[in-house]
This record gives structure tokens, C-alpha cells and sequence, in this order.
């Protein structure tokens, strides 16, 4: 246990600096770490996490709720709500990641293969 809390204090410490190109299988894991570290797998079973999702997606919709339209980049936001936003985003990857993870889904190949099949059902525009 003390060294999954310092592994974990040197996560917190990372990730103050920006991570680049981090890969799903890296969040996969580092859920799979999350979740050992608090025994907490017995909770992570597909439906949990789905509602879980659900759950998160809800909150991301919350922001947008009554703001009417909202431009590209979000020039007219605080900092702060940008900010919220980027959490809410993130558990609700997180969330669908965990999901995948447990339902024994390669997510990144799964997506990389519909997006395959998306370019064939709708091929590019001609000229
Ligand atoms: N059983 C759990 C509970 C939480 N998490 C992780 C995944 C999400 O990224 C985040 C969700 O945490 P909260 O349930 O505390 O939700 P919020 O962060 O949205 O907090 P709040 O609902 O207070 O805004 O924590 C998890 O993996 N497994």
C-alpha cells in the first residue's frame, strides 16, 4: 500500500505538467491502478461504469444547458468554466475507457477500425 500511495503522489505531481500523447491503453491502465489501489474493482462492473458514464455525461451536458449557441474555442468563457468542462470531459472518457477496459474492448483499435468502416459508408466528396 505505501508504494501505490507514493506511486500515486509522484501521478499527482506529473500530472501539474502537461502529458503529452498519452495512448488509451496508458489511461486503461492507469485506471486499472486506480481502482486495485482502493479495492474498488468488485464496484467497476459493466453496468456501474455504463451509468456511471451516463452519469458524467449529464454533468457535461449541465454546462452547456440554457447557453444557447456556443462558438468554436469557447472565446467567451472563463477560464474556470473552460476548465470544468475539461474535467467533465475527461470522466466521461475515463468512465467509457474503464468500460471497454472491463468488457475485454481494445478501444483504440475498435475506434480506429469505425473509422475505417465510417470512410467506406461515406466516401469522400468527389474532386
Ligand atoms: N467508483 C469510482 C468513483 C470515481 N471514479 C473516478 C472516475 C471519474 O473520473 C471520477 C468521478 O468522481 P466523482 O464521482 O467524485 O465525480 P465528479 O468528479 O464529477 O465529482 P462531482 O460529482 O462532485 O462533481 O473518479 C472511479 O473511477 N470509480
Amino acid at each position: 500500500a505505501r508504494n501505490l500511495i507514493m506511486e500515486e503522489t509522484e501521478e499527482i505531481s506529473i500530472a501539474e505538467e502537461k502529458v503529452v500523447d498519452i495512448s488509451l491503453k496508458d489511461l486503461a491502465k492507469k485506471l486499472e491502478e486506480f481502482a486495485k489501489a482502493r479495492d474498488w474493482e468488485k464496484y467497476h462492473i459493466p453496468r456501474n461504469l455504463l451509468l456511471a458514464m451516463v452519469g458524467e455525461v449529464g454533468e457535461l451536458s449541465e454546462i452547456f444547458q440554457w447557453k444557447g449557441e456556443v462558438d468554436k474555442g469557447l472565446p467567451n468563457w472563463e477560464e474556470s468554466d473552460k476548465e470544468h468542462l475539461a474535467e467533465e470531459l475527461s470522466d466521461v472518457l475515463l468512465y467509457l475507457i474503464r468500460l471497454s477496459d472491463i468488457c475485454g474492448i481494445d478501444l483504440g483499435d475498435a475506434a480506429t477500425k469505425k473509422i475505417v468502416k465510417n470512410t467506406i459508408k461515406y466516401p469522400p466528396k468527389a474532386g
